[in-house]
């Protein structure tokens, strides 16, 4: 209802405006940012130079300069109405992409548990029952479908989301063709970002970028480990422990006092349907309560994190950014600055002068992947990624060069964050909206 509501009486100015302009000036504009930035080859991609805050990387790069009658335009358009916006967004890919295949803004039914056709929504995560992914998943979408998926590049190629489960039953019938994509689409993927003991969570920062799926939603859930083992075993008779690498991080101090050998393995689930599977008598499992359910385990200690405040931000991905992009609070950019003394500074400071709160910054080098020729680049990395060979090589030669991520406080309809932004791009070398959500502010 309230949705409705915004719907009916949102009028969104800014970027939008800024953006609709800079289209309608396309031909000059990208002809300045030809003579200023090693990137402009990259603009022939553009399929639709058209409004898209949350790829924002291809948008012409306009200067202050060129913008002074952008802006006095700007301010006449003072708003768009958001259906408008909404039907007009066009989140232009590479030139792969067919004009069908275009994302298009999650409806307010795939933002329920349901997906616009009505079926149950599919949320794929990492792992086996029982993880902890997937109570992170339940938990975003009650009622949903989680869908177990082998490795998180799995999950992310939604678009042929075959399940672990299903792909272990094919496995020899190899049948991951058409039937396989329109049988086991998926509609969201689970990411584990960040956890309260162990931190950044690295490698999925760098998936985040190498997908081009948006983060439409975040969930804190509180992670309580237990120590599992077969029936009839004691701690005593254990030498070894099994889990994901992060949950034996956060149980660091409890199996340094048992000494146990640790064994990293894909997911804390998996460990323990391992340990159930082989009957192994010498190891256990760092894992859920429910996980010792499904598996049939005995639970030989509860909560040995660390710290008994154990929590696991996860964040909710799609192929199209919300809706409720344009009322959230909770947004990521992902950007990478040019050399010099300040430029960190500089960029963070666009967020201060408009009083935003960021809320974390992270940094990660940029990916070796990213040095791949366009022949190379097969996989089909998003565009971004391109654009970021050139920056390397541009960069390459004397420094190290980082992506930073940053999250921010500020809704899409915020002016504020609308200018932060139009200013950041100005001097950022690559900058993407990885997404915008509303942040998980209950308890874990
Ligand atoms: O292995 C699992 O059960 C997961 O869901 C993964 C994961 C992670 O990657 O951090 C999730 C939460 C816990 O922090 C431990 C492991």
């Amino acid at each position: 209802m309230m949705f409705e509501i915004y719907l009916q009486n949102l009028h969104l100015p800014l970027v939008y405006a800024s953006h609709a302009s800079a289209r309608s000036h396309a031909p000059s504009t990208m002809a300045a940012t030809t003579s200023r930035s090693p990137l402009a080859p990259l603009y022939s991609q553009i399929q639709n130079p058209k409004t898209n805050p949350f790829f924002t990387l291809k948008l012409p790069n306009i200067s202050r300069h060129a913008c002074s009658s952008t802006r006095s335009s700007r301010r006449k358009i003072q708003a768009i109405e958001l259906q408008k916006i909404i039907e007009d967004y066009p989140y232009e890919f590479n030139s792969k992409d067919s004009p069908t295949s275009l994302p298009r803004p999650l409806t307010s039914a795939q933002l329920s548990n349901l997906t616009s056709e009505g079926s149950r929504l599919r949320v794929a995560y990492q792992g086996v029952r029982g993880a902890y992914s997937e109570s992170a998943a339940e938990k975003a979408y009650p009622n949903c479908e989680a869908v177990p998926c082998e490795q998180f590049d799995t999950a992310f190629e939604m678009n042929v989301g075959i399940s672990y489960e299903d792909k272990m039953s094919d496995e020899t019938s190899n049948v991951v063709g058409n039937l396989a994509v329109e049988r086991w689409l998926v509609d969201r993927a689970v990411l584990p970002i960040e956890n309260s003991l162990g931190g950044s969570i690295h490698r999925n920062y760098d998936l985040l970028l190498r997908h081009r799926l948006h983060i439409v939603g975040e969930v804190k859930l509180a992670i309580r480990h237990c120590l599992l083992a077969n029936n009839d075993i004691k701690v005593e008779d254990l030498k070894r422990v099994l889990s994901h690498p992060q949950a034996l991080a956060q149980c660091e101090n409890t199996l340094t006092q048992l000494g146990l050998v640790r064994e990293a393995v894909d997911d804390t689930a998996g460990a323990a349907k391992h340990v159930a599977l082989h009957k192994l008598k010498d190891a256990g499992a760092v894992a859920s309560m429910t996980a010792a359910k499904i598996y049939g385990l005995i639970v030989l200690a509860e909560d040995i994190q660390d710290d008994s405040d154990n929590v696991t931000r996860f964040l909710m991905l799609a192929r199209s950014p919300s809706y409720l992009a344009l009322i959230n609070l909770s947004r990521q950019v992902c950007l990478s600055l040019e050399e010099g003394p300040g430029m960190l500074f500089k960029a963070l400071a666009v967020f201060a002068m408009r009083n935003i709160n960021l809320t974390k910054i992270e940094s990660r080098p940029l990916p070796k992947r990213a040095l791949q020729t366009p022949d190379e680049n097969a996989t089909g990395f998003p565009n971004g990624i391109l654009l970021i060979k050139h920056i390397f090589c541009y960069l390459a030669i004397l420094y190290f060069p980082y992506l930073f991520y940053v999250d921010f406080e500020a809704s899409m309809a915020d002016e504020r964050a609308q200018n932060a932004l139009g200013h950041l791009k100005e001097f950022a070398t690559f900058m993407r909206v990885l997404g915008s959500y509303p942040a998980d502010n209950g308890l874990p």
